[in-house]
């Protein structure tokens, strides 16, 4: 049908009609409220007004993506032009009726407790008591926050109370509220106040009401029923919602006292009721009671049928309620999800920095420990080197003259390198100081000690960097040569002769004159000898130990050498008879002092007086002369 108010009509009388028309035919106050949005230039009051009444009507007819855009309208507007308390509160009780009815119960609850705070700015007492009613009973129905709801509810009675107002439907839904919470005592009390308040003013929908709760709770088997279905009966036309609520007391009554078929048929009735005039509650709690009576009667199926469309309705519902704060939502969920990724992403970050961080200081730690090492490592290997010359030199080098000791020397002449081509050959000279016992005798051991020292550095000064210089015994020294022939040997021989005996020796108290007699010879002595190459030394010093004797013999402060040419050398038989091996041209001696003595005076003896050193005493030399 066409609405009857048609876009010619003034604006105020569009308004006017569609609040009329809203509860008994939302269709058309749907539609008459679209064709007054459609004009131009609409005063943001009207506006106002026209979208909270389309809001009520599409939530009415169920449309609740309508009314949730309808009341985003008004509260845009709303935001926009700010209005007058009591404006404001119509608006906002308005919007948040609709909302109510079409499910999204946060936000109508959010636009109720706005619009009781308008009517605490505007100072209406009833428009805070009808909010308050309205919070309560969401947080009855909805929440099932029943002590919150007592305390609403109680707050909006005092208010009441205190304005001498007369409210019974506060009492009624605080009744109802009890009831929910299964405090059927409270519940009764309630009903029992709202009764009579009722009566008082003449508010025959509160009063059926509690009539109804009151019959339903004081009944004991089927006996209430019909006066139920009087008040239900009366409710019908004038409150049909209430007509619901007291067929589904019915129906709980006769399926408590067994009559689970009567229970049934008032269910249903109340479904019927309830779907027909939208009341979402209603309709959810008369399914319930349908849902009871079938299993009661072990119609499953059906029950199940009925659960599933309570489902569907409460499923419904939820995603009205959803859809006006999905948005929301979604950004929230958003926002959480990249705040999270975000927090993630710094934390990863975090994470990654202290591990660099770590593995750089780790690498860092590592190169440093190696350096440490490393340079440990060379300081030890310098120390340890340090350590064994200072050892090879404690081991090799004599305390007293700080030349090279007898073992040192022995390995020295061990590893001399051949001597160059030709006549040359390597030399050893073995020096023995005379009479050395006598000087020490004469001036005390310390001043042999310091002579020796003398003598050590001036044997040094006759030699070149490559020679030999070394304490061999007691007061006898020993120079190797590596290259020499005959001539040069003698020389040597005369000059480190010369040089002890040239210069006396000063020390403390006095000075003293020495001489050193010295016996030479040189090596290989043979090439088919058969001592090891590294041995052949060991000849030439035997040789020359046989060379010193004589000089010994031959008066002392003098040199005596014993030189081979030839290939092979019988060296023993040399040193038994030197003068026999000469006489056959085996070997050649000379001597800065003819004839060379080279037998004792001792006769019977082949060489008398004289044995290698290191084997036995020199028990044929003659005794001391004193200087
Ligand atoms: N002060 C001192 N005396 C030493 C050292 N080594 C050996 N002597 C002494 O040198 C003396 C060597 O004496 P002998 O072997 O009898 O020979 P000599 O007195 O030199 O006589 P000839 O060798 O026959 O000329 C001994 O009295 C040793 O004690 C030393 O390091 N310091």
């Amino acid at each position: 049908a066409a609405p009857d108010a048609a876009p010619g009509q003034p604006l105020t009388a569009q308004i006017e009609r569609c609040f009329d028309l809203r509860e008994s035919r939302p269709a058309e106050a749907i539609a008459i409220a679209h064709a007054a949005l459609s004009g131009t230039d609409l005063p943001a009051t009207d506006e106002i007004k026209l979208q909270t009444c389309l809001a009520r009507a599409s939530a009415l007819t169920g449309d609740a993506l309508t009314a949730i855009d309808a009341v985003d309208r008004v509260e845009s507007l709303l935001a926009a032009s700010p209005q007058s308390p009591e404006f404001a509160l119509r608006a906002l009780s308005n919007a948040g009726a609709a909302l109510h009815l079409a499910g999204d119960v946060p936000r109508a609850l959010a636009l109720y407790t706005r619009a009781f705070e308008a009517a605490e700015a505007g100072d209406s007492d009833i428009a805070q008591i009808k909010m308050l009613n309205n919070v309560g009973n969401i947080h009855s129905e909805e929440l099932e926050a029943f002590d919150d709801a007592v305390r609403i509810f109680t707050r909006a009675q005092a208010i009441a109370d205190k304005g001498g107002l007369s409210e019974p439907i506060l009492s009624y839904n605080q009744g109802l509220n009890h009831l929910r919470a299964g405090r059927k005592a409270d519940a009764r009390a309630a009903f029992a106040v709202a009764l009579p308040q009722a009566e008082a003013i003449a508010l025959g929908v509160v009063e059926q009401r509690s009539r109804a709760e009151l019959a339903a709770l004081d009944a004991t088997g089927l006996e209430a029923l019909p006066a139920l279905m009087r008040i239900a009966d009366a409710q019908r036309s004038d409150d049909p919602s209430g007509a619901a609520v007291t067929l589904m007391r019915m129906s709980r009554l006769a399926l408590d006292a067994g009559e689970a078929a009567q229970a049934l048929s008032h269910a249903r009735d109340a479904v019927g009721i309830a779907r027909a005039g939208a009341f979402r509650i209603e309709y959810r709690d008369a399914m319930r009671a349908e849902v009871a009576a079938l299993r009661a009667l072990g119609h499953y199926e059906a029950a199940l049928d009925v659960q599933q469309t309570l489902r569907d309705v409460e499923v419904r519902a939820l995603r009205s309620q959803n859809l006006g704060t999905l948005a929301g939502l979604q950004a929230r969920l958003e926002d959480r999800h990249s705040a999270s990724e975000l927090a993630r992403l710094h934390e990863q970050r975090r994470v990654d920095t202290l591990t660099q961080q770590h593995a750089r200081r780790l690498r860092s730690a590592a190169i440093a420990g190696l350096a440490i090492l490393v340079v440990l490592m060379l300081a030890f290997a310098w120390y340890q080197r340090r350590v064994n010359r200072r050892l090879y030199r404690l081991s090799s080098v004599d305390s007293l003259t700080r030349l090279l000791n007898r073992g040192a020397a022995t390995h020295a002449l061990r590893n001399m390198s051949s001597a160059a081509g030709g006549a040359a050959r390597q030399v050893v000279f073995l020096l023995d100081v005379d009479y050395f016992k006598h000087s020490n005798d004469q001036h005390g051991h310390s001043t042999g000690d310091a002579i020796l020292t003398e003598i050590a550095a001036r044997l040094g000064t006759c030699c070149r960097p490559g020679d030999l210089v070394a304490r061999w015994g007691g007061e006898e020294f020993l120079v190797a040569c590596p290259a020499l022939d005959l001539r040069g040997a003698s020389d040597v021989a005369e000059r480190l002769r010369a040089v002890v005996a040239n210069t006396p020796f000063a020390f403390d108290g006095g000075q003293a004159a020495l001489s050193v007699s010295i016996g030479f010879a040189c090596w290989p002595t043979a090439a088919a000898a058969g001592l090891a190459r590294k041995e052949r030394w060991r000849e030439a010093v035997d040789l020359a130990d046989r060379a010193l004797y004589a000089s010994k013999r031959g008066g002392r402060d003098a040199w005596t050498g014993l030189w081979c040419d030839g290939d092979v050398v019988d060296v023993k038989a040399v040193l038994r008879d030197p003068e026999d091996a000469i006489a056959t041209g085996d070997i050649t001696a000379v001597s800065s002092r003819m004839p060379i003595q080279w037998r004792s005076s001792e006769p019977g003896s082949a060489a008398p007086g004289w044995q290698p050193r290191g084997t036995a005493a020199d028990g044929g030399r003659e005794p001391p002369a004193p200087r």
